[in-house]
């Protein structure tokens, strides 16, 4: 089948993301959220990332504004009646996945094929909410995702071969390097990703450093070009504890807890660069601070 169309639910920081590589790439994109206010600020992430890759010669004027044209925003699920893929990029949490989805199989046009860019969450499940598990897939994006390579492709127990090479021929379409894995809980990028981000939350919480000197470890011994707490501010403390949660539920050991500090964190709505504070301080345009 052939791809002309997608359509992308949720503008965060991921969706917003994965509909500029998209429209970059050609197609024609419907970028949906439920609110004008993330719709607007998702559009002025793809438009200042775009205006990036234009002062650096990655991208010429002609292209810069080709690839905006491609992108109609809205507010109404309708408008992806014509979709030929639709990827759902909404908060990390099962339940509001299965609705959407619910919603997407009815409306969409039954040759459509529906893909989650869940961090965690079983991609069977999100299927046979769907009511169409043959053209269901996991097409798991990273952040920041015009930057990134790596697309992690996650089979669900129905999904057809047809469906698994559409969006392998998109996202190498997309410049991605697509890597098919299993419906495992966090599949394996958040699996091994994961454990550590919570692993040095919990090294914060009993005092075995600074949060400083954590990172510096992680970047100078290792070379992450992140530390992990930095990462788990950039990814979104909300995210992280949802995927821990999964890990535990799903895989079912004690080494999976999410640490209590990450709990308070979110409690608290520290969720990171996206709210101006997690672990550090961030300004309104996501520059560290403090
Ligand atoms: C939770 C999940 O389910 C899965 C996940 O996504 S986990 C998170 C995965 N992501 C990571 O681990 C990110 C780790 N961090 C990094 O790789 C780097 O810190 C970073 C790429 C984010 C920034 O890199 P940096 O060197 O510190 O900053 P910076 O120099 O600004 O950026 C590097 C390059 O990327 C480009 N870039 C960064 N963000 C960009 C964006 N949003 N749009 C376009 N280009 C961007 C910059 O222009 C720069 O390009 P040049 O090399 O041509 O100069
Ligand atoms: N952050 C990361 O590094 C990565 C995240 N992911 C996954 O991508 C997904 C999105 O994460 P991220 O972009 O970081 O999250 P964000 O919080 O940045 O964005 C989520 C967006 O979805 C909107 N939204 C919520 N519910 C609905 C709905 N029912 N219909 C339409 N839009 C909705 C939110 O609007 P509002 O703000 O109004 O709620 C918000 O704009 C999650 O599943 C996450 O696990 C995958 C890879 C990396």
């Amino acid at each position: 089948m052939e791809v002309r169309k997608i359509g992308v639910v949720g503008a965060g920081q991921m969706g917003s993301g994965i509909a500029q590589v998209a429209a970059q790439a050609g197609y024609e994109v419907v970028l949906v959220d439920v609110a004008e206010g993330p719709l607007a600020k998702g559009m002025e992430r793809i438009r200042s990332s775009l205006a990036r890759l234009l002062e650096k010669g990655r991208l010429s004027q002609e292209e810069h504004d080709q690839t905006l044209g491609r992108i109609q925003r809205s507010l109404l699920l309708e408008d992806l009646k014509e979709a030929d893929l639709v990827v759902e990029a909404i908060l990390e949490d099962e339940g509001a996945k299965r609705e959407l989805f619910t919603r997407l199989g009815a409306l969409t046009r039954p040759e459509a094929i529906l893909a989650s860019n869940t961090s965690s969450i079983p991609i069977t499940a999100l299927a046979r909410a769907s009511g169409r598990p043959e053209r269901f897939i996991g097409m798991h994006f990273f952040n920041p995702v015009p930057v990134m390579r790596l697309v992690e492709v996650i089979r669900g127990q129905l999904t057809s071969d047809e469906t698994r090479d559409a969006v392998v021929e998109v996202a190498r379409r997309m410049g991605k390097e697509p890597v098919e894995v299993q419906d495992y809980p966090g599949f394996v990028s958040n699996r091994l990703l994961m454990p550590m981000i919570n692993e040095a939350v919990q090294a914060l919480m009993e005092g075995v450093a600074t949060k400083e000197a954590i990172d510096q470890v992680m970047r100078l011994g290792m070379n992450h070009p992140m530390g992990p707490l930095e990462l788990a501010d950039f990814i979104g403390l909300d995210t992280c504890l949802a995927i821990m949660e999964v890990l535990h539920r799903g895989l079912g050991e004690d080494k999976y807890r999410p640490s209590p500090l990450l709990r308070r964190m979110v409690q608290a709505g520290l969720l990171g660069r996206k709210t101006g504070r997690g672990f550090y301080v961030y300004d309104e345009k996501g520059n560290k601070v403090g």
